[in-house]
């Protein structure tokens, strides 16, 4: 450090009278000024060479710094003269060892440390200055040293640091690939592959590891986390690794000290290998907080009985909170916003709305008359019928005992009907009925879509009917509120709320963030929901704390906020955070803080963005694919050849998962090469049956026959379908076969695996079963291509498999997945004719378009049903001729098969 002569100038009588301003030398430091206006500058920030200039009477001094320039003036000549000197003589005689310093910087960290980003800004400027100080106002006639000459002349060379950064890294890479080759070719079993080393070295601020399924991120881990331990860059407690679940955690502990061991990496105070949730409660151990688990965290039940109750209290605490949850019992939704009547078909009949009185009506707004009718005490009869006469239409109510008639109408204010209705054919039946209900002398209430949206549905019933003579007398609350509960509704809503409020919490949403939600996916009454689950959600907090308790959730954010607080110092220089495709917002929020408030460490994040397949509980995929926006810069190193399948397997899960455009496009390369396709789709057909799990046994029996030491896992969406397997396969050894649902497979490999459940339907692959539209707006968002999880868990499902992978499907009612595969692209070894389209469009539904019939049996033998039931009602009938489907034409029954 330079030091100065303590020593002062003030200004000249002149200068005093003008209020100028005095210098001081004081320690390293140049104050000028006085008091809290006085600047102060150290010598080590100096920028160039002061200027003393001398006038008439008085002289005056100019200092530049890389932020500023000042200039100080009317000082005595000779003082400030004297002042001039030593602060000359000062930056000179420290010039060598000034230089030498910032060489030695530059050596640790550009040279012998992988350049990181947050070094190359102070390192450049560093570099700029001593090179502006000391060779471009440099004395002539004091030469600097040839030795700092020439050091500064190598600085300058490389500066500005951020142009040269990747030829710096590229040099360290190569260094560092040779000085640790010895330990990477035997840091796991196998010697690293280039990439791997690569994402080994690479310590930029932020890493990035971007791999594929099999590609070895397990071992990039592991020879990182020994890595930085064998060339002493971390202590053992320095370092922490970040796993997706406990399993994972241990397996990579034990991994790693094993490797440890074989390697003779002293590791004792082993690195730090845990789950965020067991970071947080660490953390918070080492705060002293130390609250209880929550009852809830493992008895849902109790959760659920706990919110069913408050869903029920709160109804019965204002009359407000019960026409509330009545309008959200079932999602409101609004004809208008379809683009023809189809569609708009096709979803009611995805949707069961069950009024209070029990019966199930045609829509929400049918909905919303037949309760307010119930809660009213007025008995109804829900479409009476349509009368004989049938140019009219069919009303919605008639109040039990009288004329009373209602009919509710999906007409705008400008009597305009939904979109693809026609609208004069509409307002001539309109017309019609009015008058036959005229003529009958009964009395037509009407009410309309425009009443229900602009909020005065309710107020025109009542007004109507109390016309009409009819005596309103509410029903009493606690009657309604057993009737929801003798409908489960009450426990329904508990149970939609709850999974609201576990997306509410992993993505740390308060209520405006609530309401911005789920107005931007279109929900109606976003700003009520948005209140209720604000209400709900600060509820369940208030029961927590009554608890003395704290949830999953809690143990995360609260870390969080302790770590931000600086209650709790981390200590950790290196994080390496597994399965980075799938962590959610709160754990991310931890994992920032840590960053921010740790010693400048390092992450390094691996993951694979097309196995992301974890939305449901909080993973956020855009934080992977959006990684700069949400981590900032880093590097990306890309691990694209993979150990665990073939070429096969690799093209096929592939391109599979790259028809989403939205997913990362890689090429990946199979250690294996294989010329025939190792993917086979078989139907599920024995002896004319349909029975997957017969098929999946002796798929398995041939493997055993053929390669009996080989191991096999059997795989399905739904554990259910696993249970089914596994008792049609009991007779066989259990030896090395497994069952596997798709998302417990993720880590998980085997040398033939099967798959089954490729069906078409609500509890098929993919499901189509239509995901609540609040949950969906308060999850992670998500690209908008039909099925990307998934699609994404199903190359999770192929990628699994070391040698063949079997699907089984229903030829009859394959689901979208299966027929895509049928593609040549794919190079599927399709094994069975039955997949043809043309044996398709047989089986085909033709009334909904979407499902396939197939065949089930009844107490009369076999019949065929449409898949895509309850949604869809066609009845085939059996060919007599050639039992496949035939359709009622209206001119007689046609077999749906053309060579009949
Ligand atoms: N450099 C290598 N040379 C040979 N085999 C390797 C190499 N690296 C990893 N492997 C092997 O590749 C297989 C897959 O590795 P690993 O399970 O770590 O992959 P992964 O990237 O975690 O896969 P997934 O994401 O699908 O779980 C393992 O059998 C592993 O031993």
């Amino acid at each position: 450090m330079m030091v100065f002569q303590e020593s002062v100038c003030h200004p000249t009588l002149f200068g005093r009278l003008l209020g100028l301003k005095s210098v001081r030398l004081y320690h390293d430091t140049i104050v000028i000024g006085q008091g809290r206006n006085a600047v102060t500058l150290t010598a080590d920030e100096l920028s160039a060479l002061p200027e003393y200039k001398e006038g008439w009477f008085s002289a005056r001094w100019h200092i530049y710094s890389h932020a500023r320039e000042l200039t100080v003036r009317l000082l005595p000549k000779k003082m400030l003269a004297s002042l001039h000197q030593q602060v000359v003589k000062t930056l000179i005689e420290a010039a060598p060892q000034r230089i030498k310093q910032t060489h030695l910087q530059f050596i640790t960290q550009a040279g012998s440390s992988y350049l990181r980003d947050s070094h190359i800004a102070p390192l450049s400027a560093r570099i700029a200055q001593m090179v502006a100080l000391y060779s471009e106002t440099w004395p002539a006639d004091k030469p600097l040293d040839a030795a700092s000459i020439q050091t500064l002349h190598k600085l300058q060379q490389v500066n500005p640091l951020g142009h040269y950064a990747e030829a710096l890294r590229a040099r360290y890479e190569t260094l560092q690939l040779e000085a640790q080759r010895h330990f990477l070719d035997n840091v796991e079993a196998n010697p690293l592959t280039l990439a791997q080393r690569q994402a080994v070295i690479r310590n930029n601020d932020h890493n990035l590891v971007l791999a594929a399924a099999g590609t070895g991120k397990t071992s990039v881990m592991v020879g990182k986390a020994l890595s930085l331990l064998a060339t002493g860059q971390a202590h053992p407690s320095q370092i922490l690794i970040l796993a997706y679940n406990s399993a994972a955690a241990a397996e990579l502990k034990a991994r790693i000290q094993q490797r440890a061991t074989d390697t003779g990496v002293p590791c004792e105070g082993r690195p730090a290998v845990m789950t965020f949730h067991a970071l947080g409660r660490h953390i918070l151990h080492q705060s002293g907080i130390t609250p209880a688990l929550s009852v809830f965290t493992h008895n849902k039940q109790a959760l659920e009985e706990w919110a069913t109750e408050w869903l029920k209290q709160d109804i019965a605490h204002s009359d407000q909170q019960l026409h509330t949850f009545m309008q959200m019992l079932y999602q409101p939704v609004d004809p208008f916003r379809f683009d023809s009547p189809a569609h708009y078909e096709a979803y009611l009949r995805d949707t069961e709305y069950r009024s209070l009185q029990g019966e199930r009506v045609k829509g929400y707004q049918a909905l919303l008359i037949a309760n307010w009718l119930y809660m009213q005490g007025i008995d109804y009869t829900y479409a009476p019928g349509p009368p004989a006469n049938s140019a009219i239409a069919p009303v919605d109510f008639q109040i039990t005992g009288t004329q009373v008639y209602l009919v509710h109408h999906t007409l705008d204010r400008h009597q305009q009907p939904q979109p693809g209705v026609e609208k004069a054919a509409y307002l001539r039946l309109l017309s019609e009925t009015r008058k036959w209900y005229r003529a009958e002398q009964a009395t037509l209430i009407e009410t309309f879509h425009y009443q229900w949206s602009e909020g005065q549905l309710t107020s025109v019933l009542k007004t109507q009917l109390s016309k009409a003579g009819i005596r309103l007398q509410a029903r009493d609350k606690a009657d309604i509120i057993a009737r929801l509960e003798e409908q489960n509704a009450l426990e329904l809503a508990a149970q939609r709320f709850l999974s609201c409020l576990q997306a509410i919490r992993m993505e740390q949403l308060d209520e405006t963030a609530i309401a911005t939600r789920l107005q931007q996916h279109g929900v109606i009454n976003a700003e009520l929901y948005a209140q209720v689950l604000a209400h709900f959600h600060r509820a369940y907090q208030n029961e927590l704390s009554v608890q003395q308790a704290i949830d999953f959730d809690d143990m995360i954010s609260r870390a969080t906020t302790c770590v931000e607080n600086a209650q709790w110092k981390p200590g950790y220089r290196h994080i390496l955070v597994d399965e980075f495709q799938d962590i959610s917002t709160s754990r991310m929020a931890l994992l920032k803080s840590l960053l921010e408030q740790g010693p400048a460490p390092i992450l390094t994040a691996v993951g694979d963005d097309w196995q992301a397949i974890y939305r449901f509980s909080g993973g956020k995929l855009a934080l992977t694919t959006e990684f700069e926006r949400y981590v900032g810069s880093h590097t990306v190193t890309r691990l694209e050849k993979t150990f665990r399948y073939n070429s096969s397997i690799a093209h096929t899960a592939g391109q599979f998962v790259m028809a989403n455009p939205y997913q990362y496009k890689k090429r990946v390369d199979a250690h294996e090469q294989v010329d025939e396709a190792q993917i086979y789709l078989l139907d599920d057909l024995v002896y004319g049956q349909q029975d997957a799990t017969q098929r999946a046994k002796h798929i398995v029996a041939a493997i055993r026959k053929k390669s009996p030491g080989d191991s096999i896992a059997i795989m399905a969406r739904y554990r259910f379908l696993l249970e089914d397997a596994r008792t049609t396969l009991q007779p066989l050894s259990q030896d090395n076969l497994f069952y596997w649902t798709f998302h417990g497979a993720k880590g998980l490999e085997a040398d033939h695996c099967i798959l089954l459940g490729f069906n078409h339907g609500k509890l098929g692959f993919p499901s189509q079963n239509k995901a609540d539209i609040l949950l969906e707006a308060l999850l992670p968002a998500q690209d908008e291509f039909a099925y990307a999880e998934e699609r994404r868990l199903f190359y999770v499902a192929l990628t699994r498999a070391r040698h063949k992978c079997y699907i089984i499907a229903d030829p009859l009612a394959p689901s979208a997945f299966i027929t895509e595969l049928t593609e040549p692209s794919y190079q599927v070894n399709i094994a069975s004719d039955t997949f043809t389209e043309a044996f398709r469009a047989v089986y085909k539904c033709p009334s909904c378009d979407s499902g396939y019939y197939k065949k089930r049996k009844g107490q009369y033998g076999e019949y065929y049903q449409c898949s895509a039931q309850p949604g869809c009602s066609s009845k085939p009938r059996m060919c007599k001729t050639c039992s496949a489907p035939a359709i009622n034409t209206g001119n007689g029954w046609l077999c749906r098969n053309p060579a009949c």
